[in-house]
C-alpha cells in the first residue's frame, strides 16, 4: 500500500497561535481518511498547507511520493478539493456551472462526461435548474462534481457536511463512499463530528489545539477488545489493593482519586462487576468506553468543548 500523503512534523504558527503543532500522518492509496477535531483544532490550516494555499512554518509534505513544494504544479493537478462553500454562479444551471468550470480549468470534457459527473453526484434531475434554486446539500454536491472534473486521484473535502440537514449529510456520506468504492478515489475528509467520521472512514487522525491526539484504523480505535472501563468507587484504596492482587491486575491503567481506569475486552465487564461486588467495592459508577468515546468524553467535560460536541 503506497502513501499518497506523507506529512512529517508539520507546524504552522500565526503570531502567538500555534495553529498546527508538529503533526505527522500518512494517507494511503484507497483510504477514506478522517481528519477529526473540534472547531479551531487546526484542520483547515493543515488542509491549506496540503494545497499550498499557505506555507508551513516547519515540516515537510510529500504527495504522490514527491516533495510538494518542489513539484507543486504536477502534484496539484492530481488533487480535487472543496475547502469552503463552493463559489457557484447562482443564475446558471448546474450543468452550465460544471461546463464553465471545466472550460476555465482547461479540461476538455464532452457533454456526455459532464452528464456523467452530474449523475455521479445525484444531480441529473436538477441539472437544468438554476443553482439559486438548489439546497445547500445540492450546491455542495455540485462543488464536489466541479472538483472531480479533471479526474483527480486524491479528493480533499474540508467539513463537507457543515450546515447541511440530515438528508444532505447522508447524501454527502453516500457520495464519499461511492467515490471510494466505485471510482477508486483516495479521500481526505475533515469533520468535527466523531459519528460522521466513524461511519465512512477506514483510518482517522484526531487533532486538538494543533496537536495530534491519536491516529489509527477506525476498527482499532473502536475495538471492543480495548475497552476502557471507568470505575468510580467510594473506597478506592481498598479496591485498588484488591485489584492489584486479583486476575484483573494486568488490566489496570491508572488511578485518579476515586476513579480507576482498566482496559479489557468489553465482554469481560459483567464478570468484573460481579467480582467487584463480591470483593466489597462500593461502586458509584462503572462505565465501559472505547478509546474514541473516552477521548471525546474527556473533551466534553471541559467547558470549552461542550458546544462543539453536543450539537
Ligand atoms: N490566518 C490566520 N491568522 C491567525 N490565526 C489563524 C489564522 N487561521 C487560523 N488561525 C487560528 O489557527 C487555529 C486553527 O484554525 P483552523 O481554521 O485550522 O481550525 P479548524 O480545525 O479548521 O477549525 P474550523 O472548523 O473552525 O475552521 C485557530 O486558533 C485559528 O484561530
Amino acid at each position: 500500500m503506497s502513501a499518497i500523503i506523507k506529512v512529517d512534523n508539520l507546524s504552522k504558527q500565526y503570531h502567538e497561535v500555534k495553529a498546527v503543532n508538529d503533526i505527522s500522518f500518512t494517507v494511503n492509496t484507497g483510504d477514506i481518511y478522517g481528519f477529526l477535531g473540534q472547531n479551531g483544532a487546526g484542520k483547515s490550516t493543515t488542509i491549506r498547507m496540503l494545497l499550498t494555499l499557505i506555507a508551513p512554518t516547519a515540516g515537510s509534505i510529500e504527495l504522490f511520493g514527491k516533495n510538494l513544494h518542489a513539484n507543486r504544479k504536477e502534484v496539484l493537478q492530481q488533487i480535487g478539493a472543496v475547502i469552503e462553500k463552493p463559489d457557484l454562479y447562482k443564475y446558471l444551471t448546474g450543468y452550465e456551472n460544471l461546463s464553465l468550470f471545466a472550460r476555465m480549468s482547461g479540461v476538455k470534457v464532452t457533454q456526455k462526461k459532464l452528464n456523467e459527473q452530474l449523475e455521479q453526484v445525484g444531480l441529473t434531475e436538477r441539472a437544468n435548474s438554476k443553482v439559486r434554486t438548489y439546497s445547500q446539500g445540492m450546491k455542495q454536491r455540485l462543488g464536489i462534481a466541479i472538483a472531480l472534473i479533471h479526474d483527480p486521484k486524491l479528493i480533499i473535502l474540508d467539513e463537507p457536511t457543515n450546515g447541511l440537514d440530515p438528508q444532505g449529510i447522508a447524501d454527502i456520506r453516500n457520495l464519499i463512499l461511492h467515490l471510494s468504492r466505485h471510482q477508486g478515489k483516495t479521500i481526505l475528509v475533515s469533520s468535527h463530528l466523531l459519528h460522521e467520521i466513524e461511519l465512512i472512514a477506514n483510518r482517522m487522525l484526531i487533532i486538538d489545539k494543533g496537536k495530534k491526539i491519536m491516529e489509527g484504523t477506525v476498527a482499532e480505535l473502536v475495538d471492543p477488545a480495548r475497552t476502557m472501563v471507568h470505575l468510580e468507587v467510594t473506597n478506592p484504596q481498598q479496591v485498588m489493593a484488591w485489584l492489584q492482587n486479583s486476575r484483573w491486575s494486568t488490566c489496570l491503567q491508572e488511578q485518579n482519586n476515586t476513579v480507576i481506569l482498566l482496559q479489557m475486552n468489553k465482554q469481560q465487564v459483567p464478570e468484573l462487576t460481579a467480582d467487584l461486588v463480591k470483593a466489597g467495592a462500593s461502586i458509584m459508577a462503572l462505565q465501559p468506553q472505547n478509546s474514541l468515546e473516552s477521548y471525546f468524553l474527556s473533551l466534553t467535560t471541559d467547558n470549552r468543548h461542550v458546544d462543539t460536541f453536543t450539537n
